[in-house]
């Protein structure tokens, strides 16, 4: 990978080796514009490509990047080339520059609109906490679970950008000490770290979506927390699954990674045993190597290991169409909560604090079963890029707003 011709900070986020998405508008021009992050700045990738006589300047003209996300694996690779072209040949630096903006004035907004949302329950360390937790009596993992990839609809309205507030949810639970359901705000408040996925190939009705075909439906990948309100799950879960209990906010973060920026991320899943039937099958890896890291209020409280997920999005892909289910751009679906072997390696702080027994105790002194109003989480991630380069996926954040 080239070095860029822009005097890049090396420990800046977002060298040349990510060239992530997004949908930006500054206080001079409310507009909303696509922009690619480059170190400490945004290209206006519409003004440049417009400026430039690029051929897809109409995909990249906004105000959303949806006709980028429809316009297919091809278009995605010439407009990353011409991205690469124009931030690393010193030949274009003049014609470049004028479309560069500061990145801490820009606002960013949800780049994309969002058709379908499925959230998948693919880490098998998670599943197992979550069903000791719930399920005590049980098998932690269910029959069915080694053999395909678990997943549910979520509320595709109700996803929102990294930064928006998000008001503590309200509804039914019933404490185990209540003999009724009791009303009001949520008292176990949670998060879920995941990775995010969105399809920008459609598919049509009636036909599946192979397992080694991955890349030529994704688009790109990003961060994603689920917040989780876990005593609205406990009462109202069975048996259809998560309804309220998640339905009332998922962040997203702002900029999405290509798919080609991952190719130095992509690492073999871990073995599966029994093997999958031949449709959850491919014929080259599609685990990614990304490392998250959760932070609480300005602490890291876990670094969950993406490369450790049983079912990798590729095998998603194939069991979300396997039935005949067509895709629309913008359907975006998630990994479900990334959790390690390892205790701060959980992505959720039900299993941090198994259940709230085990409060997290912060370095400012404070202890969290669940979040508190007020409360922050922030969830960011790198991967590895080409040549020793570090892929940045910026960050999903949330601050925790009192009921209604
Ligand atoms: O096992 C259950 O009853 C439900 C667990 C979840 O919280 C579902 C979920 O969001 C899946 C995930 O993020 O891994
Ligand atoms: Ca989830
Ligand atoms: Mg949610």
């Amino acid at each position: 990978m080239p070095d860029s011709w822009l005097d890049l900070d090396p420990d800046a986020h977002f060298g040349p080796a990510t060239l992530p998405y997004g949908v930006f508008s500054t206080a001079s021009d409310p507009g909303r514009r696509v922009g690619v992050a480059i170190g400490e700045h945004v290209l206006d990738l519409g003004g440049t490509a417009r400026a430039l006589g690029a051929p897809f300047a109409d995909t990249v003209a906004g105000p959303g990047l949806d006709a980028l996300l429809a316009a297919g694996r091809p278009v995605w690779d010439q407009v990353r080339t011409a991205l690469t072209a124009w931030l690393t040949d010193p030949v274009h630096a003049d014609a470049v520059r004028p479309h560069l903006v500061d990145r801490s004035s820009v606002r960013l907004h949800l780049p994309f609109t969002v058709a379908d949302y499925v959230d998948f329950y693919a880490s098998e360390h998670h599943a197992t906490n979550v069903g000791r937790i719930f399920r005590p009596d049980q098998e932690p993992l269910t029959p069915n679970w080694k053999h395909l990839p678990i997943g549910y609809h979520g509320r595709s309205g109700t996803i929102v950008v990294s930064g928006t507030d998000i008001v503590r949810p309200t509804g039914q639970r019933k404490p185990p000490t209540e003999p009724a359901p009791v009303f009001g705000p949520s008292v176990r408040l949670d998060i879920e770290a995941e990775v995010g996925f969105v399809v920008g190939t459609p598919s049509p009705m009636g036909e599946s979506v192979p397992v080694d075909s991955f890349a030529d439906h994704v688009f790109g990948v990003f961060l994603l927390n689920d917040w989780s309100s876990r005593d609205l799950q406990a009462w109202e879960y069975v048996p259809l699954g998560p309804f309220l209990g998640k339905s009332f906010a998922t962040s997203v973060s702002p900029w999405v990674v290509p798919v080609a920026a991952l190719e130095a991320a992509r690492v073999e899943q871990p073995a599966q045993d029994p093997e999958p039937l031949p449709y959850l099958r491919g014929t080259r890896p599609w685990g990614l190597d990304l490392r998250l890291e959760v932070r609480l209020n300005g602490h890291v409280v876990s670094n969950p290991p993406f490369d450790q997920m049983y079912w990798t999005a590729a095998q998603q892909l194939a069991h979300m169409t396997v039935n005949g289910a067509s895709l629309r751009t913008g359907d975006v679906f998630a990994s479900g909560t990334v959790s390690g072997p390892e205790p701060d390696q959980r992505g959720s702080l039900l299993e941090l604090t198994w259940s709230g027994k085990e409060p997290l105790r912060l370095p400012d002194g404070t202890e969290r079963a669940f979040l508190e109003d007020g409360d922050e989480v922030v969830i960011t991630a790198t991967a590895p890029g080409p040549g020793g380069t570090v892929v940045h996926f910026g960050e999903v954040a949330g601050r925790i707003l009192p009921a209604r």
